[in-house]
């Protein structure tokens, strides 16, 4: 792709982007290209100017994402903090473009007295990101409530799809190929708004409790086995603690994996390889990362 035969755009093009400052565990190198659109048309006009091989990356806050130290070689399409428009929809809808932040979104529709999402208030991360992995907790998931879909491929074609166009299971969505989360419409309950509040401030508290949000990490780093839990294997293998380089298994919540400072990508990733044997290696279940890793030269 040539930069000269992108015209009229209204967002944000940066190069070289380093995408640490875009994920929570803070590790992964640049992007060679890295766009903020200004809109949705604005992002569809990018598209339809991209080179048709282009590697793509959509991102949202960066919280289950794995980037490869030596970064992204193509562009990452940034959604987090811009289309992010947020709105009623009728008496029990809410409209919400992927870069909204679930813990707005939480929040927006309680005080709409609209209830079911409260568990959405304490995941960090944007609509996109929760539609593409069927962001859940204490009994909640995304989709259960999309009544609709906006996507947009690469070429900047924008489409409206139902929840039948999707495979949805935990921690898991299959779709159409090549197709990205634009924006959402959510249908939901009627209820007390205040009850959802405060409902918000427990399982906000919950999970302070169990987990260590205040530190750079990916929340569950793996996903539950069957009838299990990940954390429980991970702690009976006496791996609370360990480390690697910067990268260590939580003592608070043995599922997360923290950055303690200076962690690169690497650090994280052969932390990851030597829990999933450890565990393998007693117990015969492979854990199943939950987390996307990024390679250097993929989408
Ligand atoms: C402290 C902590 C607690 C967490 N707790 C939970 C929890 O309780 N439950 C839970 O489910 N998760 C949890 N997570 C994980 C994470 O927050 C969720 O998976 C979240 O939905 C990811 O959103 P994101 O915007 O950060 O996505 P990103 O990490 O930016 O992206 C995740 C994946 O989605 C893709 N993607 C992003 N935007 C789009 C889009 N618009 N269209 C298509 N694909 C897209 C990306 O390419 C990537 O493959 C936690 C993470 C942290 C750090
Ligand atoms: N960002 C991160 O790296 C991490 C975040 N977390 C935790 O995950 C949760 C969500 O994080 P994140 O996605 O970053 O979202 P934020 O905490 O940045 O919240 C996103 C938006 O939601 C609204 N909001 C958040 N908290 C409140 C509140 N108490 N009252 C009213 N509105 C609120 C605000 O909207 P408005 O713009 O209208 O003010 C805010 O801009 C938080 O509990 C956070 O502590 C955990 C680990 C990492
Ligand atoms: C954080 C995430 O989601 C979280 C979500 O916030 C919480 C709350 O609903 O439930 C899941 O965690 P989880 O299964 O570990 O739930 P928790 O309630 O913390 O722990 C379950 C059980 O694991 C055991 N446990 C937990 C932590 C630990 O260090 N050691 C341990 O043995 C305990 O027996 C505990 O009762 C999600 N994780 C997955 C992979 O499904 C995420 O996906 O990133």
């Amino acid at each position: 792709m040539t930069l000269a035969v992108l015209t009229e755009l209204r967002g944000e093009l940066r190069l070289d982007e380093p995408l640490a400052s875009h994920t929570t565990w803070r590790v992964g190198g640049p992007a060679r290209r890295f766009y903020r659109p200004a809109d949705a048309e604005d992002l569809s006009r990018f598209l339809s100017q991209l080179d048709p091989e282009e590697p793509l990356l959509w991102l949202g806050l960066g919280s289950n994402v794995l980037i490869d130290d030596r970064g992204f070689a193509g562009t990452v399409i940034h959604t987090q903090g811009c289309l992010a428009a947020l709105e009623r929809r009728g008496e029990t809808g809410i409209h919400a473009e992927a870069g909204t932040a679930c813990a707005k979104l939480a929040r927006f529709a309680a005080r709409l007295d609209l209830v079911g999402v409260e568990f959405l208030a304490g995941i960090p991360g944007t609509m996109g990101g929760a539609l593409a992995m069927n962001a859940g907790a204490w009994g909640g998931e995304t989709w259960p409530h999309v009544a609709r879909v906006r996507t947009i491929d690469r070429w900047g074609r924008i489409r409206e799809r139902g929840p039948e166009a999707f495979s949805v299971g935990y921690r898991q969505v299959e779709g159409p190929e090549g197709e990205w989360f634009l924006d959402v419409d959510l249908e939901l309950t009627p209820g007390d708004g205040a009850a959802a509040m405060a409902r918000i401030r427990e399982l906000l508290e919950r999970r302070a409790a169990t987990q260590p949000t205040g530190l750079p990490s990916c929340g569950s780093v793996f996903r539950n086995p069957p009838g299990d839990h990940a954390a429980r294997l991970i702690e009976s293998h006496g791996l609370k603690g360990y480390r690697i380089g910067g990268a260590q298994v939580s003592d608070k919540h043995a599922n997360f994996i923290i950055n303690t400072g200076g962690a690169t990508s690497s650090d994280i990733a052969c932390l990851i390889a030597h829990v999933q044997d450890a565990v393998e290696s007693r117990t015969g279940i492979r854990l199943v990362p939950e987390v996307r890793r990024v390679a250097g030269d993929s989408a």
